[in-house]
């Protein structure tokens, strides 16, 4: 077998690597030897190691290295809608956007409600080869928030589950949820809350403000998801567990999630490229595009979650990346599915929105999209630094380029991004999983291991 996934097995095999005049976290530029799955040597004379011998070179002059991205919110729809996306279109979708790593949300078809499901998700993903899939659990069977899926036993499958999540939907019961926070207490679990109050979004179809109003359209109120940020915080610091928020999208849910760090609670949350971007207003062209939950909110709002990721309130940045078949969105917004693209344009939005802004420097980007969601989603070998001994797991940034988004040039099997002709800074260049590079120049590289 050849890959990075055989190279586990034996790392010997991994080629050398020598990337040479990259900027680890935007600092001096210094080169880095990749061998055995590890970084080797860094510094001038890394071409000097042993293991240096034959290595192939890798030109990241002017690149800034960050380790592999690590994504807690991917939805990649198989088994059950291979149509809009596989885990190996994913696959590729995500290394091209500099991942090394993606949790998949299990409301597929069947749910990953049960070892074998989340089983199938983590060999699919190994075959793949591109970055490492690692499943999420159902809290509730097929979602449907009655009664407790499996949970023990998804976290003691192959698939390792740690990350638990009823995502599409809300765990309402406050006593489920009450249960489910205190059975993956056992196994240092964490269960990923979808926020929405579902008696506040009957029917609702955007954000509950001046434009729902003004186009007539049932609106989903902040209320409804701090609603649920508040009642869960107080769950998890009542009996002491791991509570982890998708998505927040309100000034007042960043206010929460402080209040609840401050007093101790263990939450987390994330927020998405989209609502760190995009406001409501874009709801005026009734483009089902923009159609997400939870909705695209107000000006406040992006100013309140951009302050919140910079000052640590809110852990990471998550894509939840979305695909969606071509029926499924280009009808009218109301029979439209919620949900849009994420992960080729997550960085080049945190570049536009945090960095160009002074909010976050590279380390703070390495923070948000690498170590925090490998730390919360318990991947070890994840969100390492970028140093000798370390996993040879990183990504290659060229922070200066431009592109412009096209939706039918992304890999994803769907096309429905919300950025669709805009100019976006930051491109990924290369992408390194345990020494094997998953993509050169932009592309994903054959096979990945093969023909390095
Ligand atoms: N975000 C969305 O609008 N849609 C997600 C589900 C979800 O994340 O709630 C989907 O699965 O399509
Ligand atoms: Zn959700
Ligand atoms: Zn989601």
């Amino acid at each position: 077998m050849t890959g990075p996934n055989g190279a586990e097995d034996r790392v010997t095999e991994v080629p050398a690597l020598l990337v040479t005049g990259a900027r680890p976290y935007g600092e001096e530029p210094t080169d880095l030897l990749l061998a055995g799955g590890v970084i080797a040597a860094t510094g001038p004379d890394a071409h000097r190691h042993p293991a240096a011998d034959g290595a192939r070179r890798l030109d990241a002059t002017g690149l800034v290295a960050l380790p592999g991205l690590v994504d807690l919110h991917t939805h990649l729809r198989e088994p059950g809608r291979e149509d809009a996306e596989t885990v190996e279109s994913g696959s590729r979708a995500a290394a091209l956007g500099g991942y090394t790593a993606v949790f998949a949300m299990p409301n597929t078809d069947p749910v990953a409600d049960t070892a074998g499901v989340v089983e199938q998700v983590y060999r699919l993903g190994r075959d793949a080869g591109l970055v490492d899939v690692q499943p999420i659990g159902a809290v509730t069977v097929g979602r449907r928030g009655e009664r407790l899926a499996e949970l023990g036993a998804m976290a003691t499958s192959a698939a390792r589950v740690r990350v638990f999540s009823d995502d599409g939907d809300c765990v309402a019961d406050p006593l489920l949820m009450r249960r489910a926070l205190e059975y993956v207490k056992a196994f240092d679990g964490v269960v990923a809350q979808h926020a929405e109050e579902p008696r506040l979004t009957v029917g609702a179809q955007l954000h509950e403000g001046e434009v729902s109003g003004r186009l007539g359209m049932t609106g989903w109120p902040a209320v409804a998801e701090e609603a649920i940020i508040a009642r869960d915080c107080l769950l998890a610091a009542h009996v002491g567990s791991r509570l982890h928020v998708c998505h927040l999208s309100t000034a007042g849910s960043v206010g929460l999630v402080a209040a609840a760090k401050a007093s101790g609670t263990r939450v987390t949350a994330e927020v998405t490229p989209h609502h760190l971007l995009l406001t409501d207003v874009r709801a005026e062209g009734y483009d089902p595009v923009f159609k997400v939950n939870p909705p695209l909110r107000t000006d406040a709002d992006v100013d309140a979650v951009r302050a919140g990721l910079a000052d640590g309130t809110i852990d990471v940045v998550a894509t939840d990346h979305a695909p969606h078949a071509v029926q499924d969105k280009e009808c009218e917004w109301d029979q439209a599915r919620p949900g849009m693209l994420g992960l080729q344009t997550a960085l080049s939005v945190v570049v536009a929105t945090m960095v160009r802004t002074g909010l976050l420097d590279w380390r703070g980007v390495a923070r948000v999209m690498s170590e925090a969601p490998a730390r919360i989603g318990g991947l070890a070998d994840h969100g390492r630094p970028l140093a000798e001994g370390e996993p040879a797991t990183l990504v290659l940034v060229d922070p200066d380029a431009v592109w412009t988004v096209r939706g039918t040039e992304l890999a994803s099997r769907s096309t429905n991004t919300p950025f669709e002709g805009m100019e976006l800074p930051g491109r990924v260049v290369h992408t390194v999983l345990r020494g094997w590079p998953t993509v050169v120049d932009g592309r994903i590289a054959a096979a990945a291991g093969v023909g390095v």
